[in-house]
């Protein structure tokens, strides 16, 4: 059976990174809960530079990096019309880290002047470099629910990251975060997580130690698509890629991702 192709979007940022953690995390779902992977279900990583390759991939990631260049880049390969394609016609799972969640937002505020291209696929409004310059760079220990409940925080690593300000419920309204508190981490913002394409689900918050109720929103999935505000791939935790890479699993289970014989 032809492997699983996971792609890395490769025009710039932590693309290595995400890969060095994709081979360790599909490695360790085969020796140890290879039950996840159907009988010669193999996994391929490979870097995506153009739509061809993009082609190939049952899955992708968007790295890490800088928002405003990717997508310029991305422009000039003409690469943007196929990634849209790819979240939100083909429906494939998608994930981005960091400047890739910036990318995967419908709209993103604190942009370059002028604005910039996005792919789009989360309905959220995401806010740039929430906590300022690269030297305003830090790592925090974060709760996340979705890996399991007695599981050890993550080690979240912000570099200019962007947060989750809030929720675009339709094409005319928006939910803002502000600094009110989000109603648990596992239902919408603000408890109306409801988008033009089903639920915007948070799945992780960052509380400033010392900050009163104020949290940011820093991971969230809406259907085949994923963000992460902070950069799992500069750790070397494995827990998220695992669990993506099981999302992804799931959807050839559920037979709506094909393999070719
Ligand atoms: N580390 C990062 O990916 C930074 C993202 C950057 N602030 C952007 O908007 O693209």
């Amino acid at each position: 059976m032809a492997p699983i192709t996971v792609g890395v979007l490769a025009l710039q940022g932590g693309v290595g990174e995400h890969i060095a953690l994709l081979r360790r995390a599909s490695a360790h779902l085969v020796s140890s809960q290879p039950e996840t992977l159907p009988d010669g279900t193999s996994f391929t990583f490979i870097e995506v530079r153009t739509a061809e390759a993009l082609a190939q991939c049952h899955a992708l990631i968007i790295p890490g990096g800088e928002s405003t260049t990717m997508a310029i880049v991305a422009r000039r390969l003409g690469l943007l019309d196929p990634l849209r394609q790819f979240v939100k016609i083909d429906n494939k799972p998608v994930w981005g880290t960091c400047a890739g969640l910036v990318m995967l937002a419908e709209e993103a505020s604190a942009t370059k002047q002028g604005g910039q291209e996005l792919v789009g696929g989360l309905d959220v409004r995401v806010l740039r470099n929430r906590y300022g310059t690269q030297i305003q760079s830090f790592v925090a220990d974060l709760d996340l629910p979705f890996l399991g409940e007695a599981e050890k925080p993550f080690r979240g690593v912000f570099i200019r990251a962007p947060v989750v300000e809030g929720i675009i419920a339709s094409s005319s309204s928006f939910v803002d975060n502000g600094t009110e508190k989000v109603n648990g981490v596992g239902k919408g913002v603000n408890g109306n997580g409801t988008g033009k394409n089903g639920s915007v689900e948070v799945l992780g918050v960052y509380r400033k130690s010392g900050g009163k109720e104020e949290e940011d929103i820093v991971a969230v999935k809406q259907r085949n698509v994923f963000g992460t505000s902070f950069h799992p791939e500069l750790t070397d935790d494995i827990r998220i890629h695992v669990w993506w890479l099981k999302r992804v699993l799931e959807r050839f289970r559920h037979g709506d991702l094909v393999v070719s014989a």
